[in-house]
């Protein structure tokens, strides 16, 4: 029997480890939000696949098993693994994934350069990717294919299956034309993207850009232009969008562009602080506090997180108010998405520095100012944190959406707590109720954490309160019905 859908999604939805020469397959442990997300919709579907890629050792190759079934949970899917060799993987994921497209979706095209690119390994494992979910699909399947590392496969799939309904979703930020045409394969990327029956994105900027490029290259035709509708805010923020292009015609083929964010699960991150384990974590959480303000912030290692900024702003808030010596903490989990990547190591260096620099300078023999923790949490733990802390401090210099923010406000639910929020990241534009900053700026990112210190307990209740509707209005479950809703259904169980 085949698939009736086919999730396409570069990360394999598991850790692999290995214990007294067996192998067990257990729950993500790196900071990476969609993973749970993504594995959630096979719980409604008769036969799903998932498609990842693996390194493969050439000692593995002749007994690498190729389909992981899953079977920890309530639904039936397979992993299908595309299996790749450590130079594979190193050209593909941390060459040019990271260091050539990485830094042009989040409008840092200073850090581009086109030496940074194998792009012929990447055209071929975006091929493996397509004949793989070609094999696996079945005629009226869902093949959802996810982010921009995959972004040639829908081209692939499409030459192989005239048919097939094919949806893309795009997590990171879109860029604008002009620093997404620097990329010298733009035809090529956003010509695939076109075979798609819809393109979703985060937000109504990211897909107004994303329109403006192929208009840019391509002889598009704009066939549907709303305003945009429901929860997003239309004007007044750095990435706010009156009206966006929900409808382009190519080829005689219509595709539509879609903005509908990823969100969380408020009444499963409800569930796990409802458990002793996390009730017990924040209890042990709050008394080692004595009393201290607790400011959290948390995420991966990575130059767009504005890591620097944050900690730079940190050091002044002490600086400037010595009143606050001995009265706050600043928890710091910094987590590396992948071991050894050269662009991500400066990065790390220099925010340990930093929490050197601020601790050598403030610390007490009863008080150290900041807690830097730079291995992944375990969920429940980070909720418990969450839950703990007065204030999140979530200020990436950009970022597709920010799912630390929306988990935050879920565990403050009723209780009062401030999220200092990006305005550049695509969360800003559906939480204009989080104290809303601008971290290229040192006044605006001082102004921020003075107003959250001093923020009354009855206007942070009304904020949470009302990112809270947000947030359990437009949960991941609105996400997924949303997708199937342009698309139409695919067999259900
Ligand atoms: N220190 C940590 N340990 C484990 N998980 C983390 C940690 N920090 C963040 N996470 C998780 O990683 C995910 C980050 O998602 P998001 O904020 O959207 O950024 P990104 O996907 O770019 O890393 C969240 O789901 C969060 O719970
Ligand atoms: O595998 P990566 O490191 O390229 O993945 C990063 C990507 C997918 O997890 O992250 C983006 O997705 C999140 C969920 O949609 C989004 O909140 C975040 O801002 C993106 O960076």
């Amino acid at each position: 029997m085949k698939s009736s859908l086919v999730i396409l999604y570069h990360r394999q939805p598991y850790d692999e480890v290995i214990e007294n020469g067996k192998t067990f397959y257990r729950d993500k442990k790196s900071p990476n939000g969609i993973v749970p997300t993504l594995r959630s919709f096979f719980n409604s579907v008769d036969k799903g696949t998932w498609i990842a890629w693996r390194q493969v050792s050439k000692k593995e190759q002749a007994n690498f098993q190729e389909r992981v079934q899953v079977e920890q949970e309530n639904s039936n899917y397979s992993v299908l693994r595309i299996p790749l060799s450590a130079d594979q993987v190193k050209e593909f994921y941390h060459i040019t994934s990271k260091e050539a497209f990485w830094p042009i979706l989040h409008s840092f095209p200073y850090h581009f350069t086109s030496e940074s690119s194998e792009w012929e390994n990447f055209k071929e494992i975006n091929r493996l990717f397509a004949e793989a979910a070609c094999k696996e699909a079945a005629d009226d399947a869902l093949i959802w294919v996810h982010d921009y590392n995959l972004w040639l496969a829908p081209k692939y799939i499409r030459e192989m299956k005239p048919n097939a309904r094919i949806a893309f979703f795009h997590h990171t930020p879109f860029p604008s034309v002009d620093v997404f045409n620097i990329l010298p394969w733009r035809e090529e990327i956003v010509s695939s993207l076109l075979c798609c029956d819809v393109v979703g994105f985060h937000i109504p900027r990211y897909s107004e850009n994303f329109v403006n490029v192929t208009r840019s290259l391509l002889p598009v035709e704009v066939l549907e232009r709303q305003p945009v509708q429901g929860h997003f805010t239309t004007s007044g923020t750095a990435l706010a969008e009156p009206e966006m292009v929900t409808k382009l015609g190519y080829k005689g083929q219509e595709v539509t562009i879609d903005a509908f964010p990823v969100g969380t699960n408020p009444d499963y991150i409800a569930s796990v602080l409802a458990t002793p384990e996390a009730q017990k974590k924040y209890e042990e959480i709050k008394a080692e506090l004595h009393g201290r303000k607790l400011i959290i912030a948390a995420g991966r290692i990575d130059y767009v997180k504005g890591n620097q900024e944050m900690l730079e702003a940190f050091g002044r808030l002490l600086e400037r108010r010595p009143e606050l010596h001995g009265k706050v903490n600043f928890l710091v989990s910094c987590v590396s998405a992948a071991a050894g990547m050269r662009v991500y190591k400066t990065t790390q260096n220099k925010i340990e520095q930093l929490v050197g620099q601020i601790n050598g300078k403030f610390a007490r023999l009863d008080w150290t100012p900041i807690i830097l923790f730079t291995q992944p949490i375990p969920f429940g733990d980070l909720l418990a944190y969450y839950k703990a802390a007065d204030i999140c401090w979530t200020t990436p210099l950009r970022d597709g959406l920010n799912l630390v923010a929306k988990e935050y406000v879920s565990a403050h639910k009723d209780e009062s707590g401030v999220l200092i929020l990006s305005e550049f990241v695509g969360a800003a534009v559906e939480l204009p109720q989080a104290l809303l900053t601008n971290p290229y700026s040192v006044t605006r990112m001082d102004m921020a954490i003075d107003r959250a210190l001093e923020m009354p307990e009855d206007e942070q209740k009304e904020r949470i309160e009302a990112m809270y509707k947000t947030v359990s209005t437009y949960d991941v479950k609105y996400w997924g019905d949303r997708l199937l809703k342009v698309f139409g259904n695919i067999p259900t169980k």
